[in-house]
């Protein structure tokens, strides 16, 4: 075989492989004309090379990105360098229906796209390649992942009973606005509450309706809080709030108006129909309280004494108790 020969050959399978490769190909000149465009890029576009061949990618496709996308392509002219568009950056550049079976559930196919410079035979920078990788299984898969990590931390933060946090995780948020008082002075109050007499309803319905009684009074606690408030399940019928930026005096009318809110509600299962009453002890951060667990400690003597007191009451921690 001659040589001319062999590099007709070469360059009849170097077409054949541009054409059909699983990549996408465009060559752009330097006004963004078309003068390149694969068979992936007619599979997935529905646009044959020969009707598209010179016109202007972005009157063609008006809706892609043209501002941002000059932006990166002139960068690539003007600095003979590559340009990579991952899809976490921005999903896709050409938007094409995603037709994969595994991957099904994705409405468009997900890119990866790279800008090449492409050089004369005077060595001038007059075109450049846009390769386009399909990359929708591994995008996929990694938000499949990221979403199945985010729900297992919310999962092991959470209480499955009450759907408040659970106390691991309350406790963290505990450290945090005691680091929060001990840097910057801030203000907090911490409450506990405890539901009054519920081995008594244990005891006479059962740990179904016990456990229905802890649902309503996690239910009505989640209805009275702001945002920045961080309750959780202390423990089996105890409950416990951090109230951010909030006075002693501030806390107890808190708990007042949760202490009447459930003590004035009906809790019904089946036929029966239950009240419960609470205790609640609240203590206002300060210069005595000298870590998160002399904090809960100080909340809970006020506790005690509200049950002391008779139960259905609230009481602020004061240093004499
Ligand atoms: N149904 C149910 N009961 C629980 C759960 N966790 C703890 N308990 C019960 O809660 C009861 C708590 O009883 P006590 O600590 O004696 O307190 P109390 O009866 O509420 O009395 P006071 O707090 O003094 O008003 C016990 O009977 C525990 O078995 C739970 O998740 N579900």
């Amino acid at each position: 075989m001659s040589n001319d020969q062999s590099a007709m050959n070469e360059l009849h399978w170097l077409i054949d492989m541009v054409q059909t490769i699983e990549v996408g190909l465009v060559v752009l000149d330097r006004h963004y004309n078309i003068q390149l465009w694969n068979g992936f890029m007619e599979n997935h576009s529905g646009v044959s090379p020969n009707s598209i061949k010179g016109q202007n990618l972005f009157t063609r496709f008006p809706d892609l990105p043209d501002t941002w996308l000059k932006q990166k392509m002139e960068s690539v002219f003007m600095l003979k360098n590559r340009a990579f568009i991952s899809w976490e950056q921005r999903p896709y550049v050409f938007k094409f229906k995603n037709y994969r079976p595994i991957t099904g559930r994705a409405d468009f196919m997900y890119q990866n796209v790279t800008l090449l410079p492409l050089a004369s035979l005077t060595g001038q920078i007059t075109h450049i390649s846009v390769i386009i990788y399909d990359v929708t299984d591994i995008a996929i898969n990694k938000l499949q992942l990221k979403a199945a990590n985010e729900q297992l931390q919310r999962l092991s933060q959470i209480d499955g009973l009450t759907q408040l946090y659970n106390r691991r995780y309350w406790q963290e948020c505990l450290n945090h606005e005691y680091d929060l008082h001990a840097r910057y002075s801030d203000i907090a109050s911490l409450v506990l509450l405890d539901i009054d007499n519920f081995k008594h309803i244990n005891d006479s319905y059962g740990h179904l309706v016990g456990d229905k009684v802890i649902q309503h009074i996690a239910h009505l606690l989640s209805q009275s809080l702001r945002e920045t408030d961080c309750a959780g399940r202390y423990g089996g019928e105890e409950f416990t709030v951090i109230l951010p930026k909030t006075s002693g005096a501030d806390a107890i009318r808190f708990t007042e108006r949760l202490r009447e809110k459930i003590a004035s509600s009906v809790i019904t299962y089946e036929n029966l129909k239950i009240t419960v009453t609470v205790s609640l002890g609240a203590c206002e951060i300060g210069s005595d309280i000298t870590s998160s667990s002399n904090w809960i400690l100080c909340a809970d003597k006020a506790l005690y004494e509200a049950k002391e007191k008779g139960r259905n009451c609230s009481v602020l921690y004061t240093s004499n108790q």
